[in-house]
């Protein structure tokens, strides 16, 4: 059988073009003849008699007519979105405003007709050449015309062309007594069927996604309320609903005003965008947040987020404990730092400012002047107190083992690495301070890789290729003579700079006699509440003859000298009972028996050491002799222990922690204390009864 023609007649080639994609889609061209004439081509392209001219729009009927053939019949062409278009559209937030950009303003509002009859409920603004454009608007939607959406717009969803209806289709059928119009049908079910079957998938996708968000919200420690910019619920966790004592999760979907306590509600419009509140609701306390939720610009309401004050706090409390556990807290403030004198007032103002700030911080000063006393109270007055505070001491740990103690290493870095791998220190110190004691002490490659670590603020870990970020404050101290090393070229400028940014010099003890009485003060106060004794006073020239002494020990030495007393004497103090004034006095030593806890817990490490007898020969010759380091490292030669500077010095340090001998700066030397006297006492004499027995 003959094919019939149908014609199609419009003003733009693209309506044609996509009649012919349509008509090859469904099968149509299998049918019918298919012409297309642009309304210009019409006085020299005629068309066929007999065929059935097709207008795109009722608007060129006028322009048409004079060329129709004799005897030929026209329809209007009704037009349609693209099925493909509706999936797309599904994803604009309904009552958003979106601009229809088309050619002119009557595709522009038959569009919008189009698609307010296919259900879409945005809000739609026609939108053409030479047309103003609304405020307020990110969002487009054009039927292939895309060229003329305006530069402000940010989103464009391009459904292109409208397509000719099923309905005309029919016509077209219908006319020609076709009988095949079911084989079109067939064919754009197919296509709707498809595009269902995808939306459907969503929608599962959709529930899906619901449910586990669901799941995770429900799981989680704090109540969360959404809701909408009406300030409807819109979601409630089981939290919430216990927490406010609500009926159930049914409240969804109500009022909030209508079913939320009036106080909390009161919160809901105090707290402002992303504020944190604490709040008082029915006696308790509250931590409140509220967030914004805001998609494609648009404010589609809040999040609410709340939790008893009380659970933070016990969370809080516990990571303190924990952190206290592992022995990563400090303990003191500058409420525990005594000093009244000018300039220690000026050195405790200073490190209070420089708290607030999270740069390097360099303390110098002698030992005992409180080093490390003002590292924790610096930590414990800055923004990240509740962080931990980890102490590295140079002297005190051996180069071999250091690298990997402050690096942490990888597992199977090297022979008896633990399993697992090791955090290191600079790792614990994660969002927290580290503090780097005796950093004068630090080897060569230590001081490169130090330097590595301040520069870049991350670390690789010994055996490891990962760089991982680390957030710390470093404040460092010394009682070395930096500049001077550097000279010597045993320390690297470089550091030297990066850790001298904000420098602490902290003044010797002998050069404030004026803060002698208010330290004296507060240690007797403490070490006599501690022996839960009653405080006792210094003479006139006992203060005096302290206050002339020239503290090679520092405020540790004033300390022990304090704590010494306490022990020995009754109520005031005479010159002559002073240590420092004293040889070796045996009617104030410290009687063998009265070996305090402390002081046996120190005689139980050396000895779980393994060192004990190195201790004791330290102790020994610092009681006949006493003297720098160089020479008692020789003398223990001659006792037969070969030290290495660094074991030596890591011993007196033990010794001095545990107060048995004060060590003097520099070439000063040390000397044994009074506690170290009887300590060495009692030592012989449990040698003596264990050589009897
Ligand atoms: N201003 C002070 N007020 C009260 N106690 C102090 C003060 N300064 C130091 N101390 C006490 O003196 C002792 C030694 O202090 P700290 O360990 O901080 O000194 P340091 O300078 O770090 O010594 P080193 O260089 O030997 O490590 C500690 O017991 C500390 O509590």
């Amino acid at each position: 059988m003959e094919k019939k023609t149908v014609t199609f007649v419009a003003k733009m080639d693209e309506f044609l073009q996509s009649v012919v994609s349509q008509c090859n889609e469904l099968g149509i061209s299998q049918d019918f003849h298919i012409e297309g004439r642009r309304l210009d081509q019409l006085p020299y392209r005629p068309i066929a008699e007999n065929s059935l001219v097709v207008l795109s729009t009722d608007r060129i009927c006028d322009q048409v007519e004079p060329y129709l053939p004799l005897g030929s019949q026209a329809i209007i062409a009704k037009r349609m979105l693209p099925y493909h278009s509706l999936r797309e559209m599904l994803e604009i937030p309904p009552g958003v405003k979106v601009l229809l950009v088309s050619d002119t303003a009557e595709t522009a509002s038959d569009t919008i007709r189009l698609l307010v009859e296919s259900g879409m409920d945005f809000e739609l603004h026609p939108y053409y050449p030479g047309a103003e454009l609304p405020p307020d608007i990110d969002i487009a939607v054009t039927p292939g015309e895309s060229e003329h959406v305006p530069p402000s717009i940010r989103k464009v969803v391009d459904i292109g062309f409208r397509v000719i209806d099923l309905s005309t289709w029919l016509e077209i059928y219908a006319h020609f007594d076709n009988a095949n119009f079911h084989k079109v049908t067939a064919r754009a079910m197919q296509s709707l069927i498809y595009i269902t079957k995808e939306l459907n998938n969503e929608i599962i996708h959709a529930r899906l996604l619901q449910m586990y968000l669901e799941g995770i919200v429900n799981g989680i420690e704090d109540a969360v309320i959404a809701l909408d910019e009406q300030e409807v619920i819109r979601f409630i966790n089981q939290k919430a609903v216990d927490t406010l004592h609500l009926p159930g999760p049914r409240v969804q979907g109500e009022k909030a005003a209508l079913c939320l306590p009036d106080d909390f509600m009161e919160t809901v419009r105090d707290c402002g965008e992303n504020e944190e509140l604490l709040v008082d609701w029915a006696g308790r306390t509250y931590f409140f947040r509220k967030m914004h939720i805001v998609m494609e610009g648009r404010f589609l309401g809040s999040l609410l987020l709340f939790r008893k004050a009380a659970e933070i706090e016990k969370m809080e409390h516990d990571y303190r404990l924990r952190l206290y556990s592992k022995g990563l807290v400090a303990k003191y403030s500058f409420d525990d730092i005594h000093g009244r004198s000018l300039s220690f007032q000026k050195v405790v103002q200073i490190a209070k400012k420089m708290a607030r700030s999270n740069s390097t911080i360099l303390l110098l000063g002698e030992t005992g002047t409180g080093k490390e006393l003002l590292a924790q109270a610096i930590h414990n007055a800055s923004p990240r107190k509740r962080e931990p505070f980890v102490g590295v001491n140079f002297a005190a740990i051996s180069e071999s083992l250091l690298e990997s103690e402050l690096f942490g290493y990888e597992e199977g870095a090297f022979t008896g690495a633990r399993k697992g791998g090791h955090i290191g220190w600079f790792e614990l110190a994660h969002k927290g301070t580290i503090f780097l004691d005796e950093i004068g002490d630090a080897s060569g490659a230590i001081q490169n890789r130090l330097l590595r670590v301040l520069q870049e603020r991350q670390i690789m870990r010994v055996g490891g290729n990962k760089v991982i970020p680390v957030d710390i404050r470093v404040i460092a101290a010394t009682n070395q003579d930096l500049q001077q090393m550097i000279k010597e070229g045993r320390f690297r400028a470089d550091l030297y700079y990066r850790l001298n940014i904000l420098p602490i010099h902290l003044p010797p003890l002998r050069k404030r006699g004026e803060d002698i009485p208010w330290l004296v003060e507060a240690f007797v106060r403490h070490y006599c509440l501690d022996l839960r004794r009653p405080p006792f006073t210094l003479s006139r020239e006992a203060l005096k003859a302290m206050q002339e002494y020239h503290w090679p020990g520092n405020i540790r030495e004033l300390e022990n000298v304090v704590e010494y007393l306490a022990h020995v004497v009754e109520d005031e103090v005479y010159a002559h009972h002073l240590p420092f004034l004293q040889t070796y006095n045996t009617e104030l030593s410290l009687d063998t028996a009265m070996l305090q806890d402390q002081e046996l817990a120190a005689y139980q490490e050396y000895e779980k050491r393994g060192f004990l007898p190195e201790m004791m020969a330290i102790l020994q010759e610092l009681s006949e002799t006493g003297g720098g380091r160089y020479a008692l490292q020789e003398q223990m030669r001659e006792h037969g222990y070969e030290l290495t500077t660094q074991q030596l010095r890591y011993r007196l340090k033990l010794l001095q922690q545990d107060e048995l001998i004060f060590v003097g700066k520099g070439r000063q030397g040390s000397t044994i204390s009074p506690k170290g006297e009887a300590f060495l006492a009692f030592y012989k004499h449990a040698m003596a009864k264990e050589g009897m027995k």
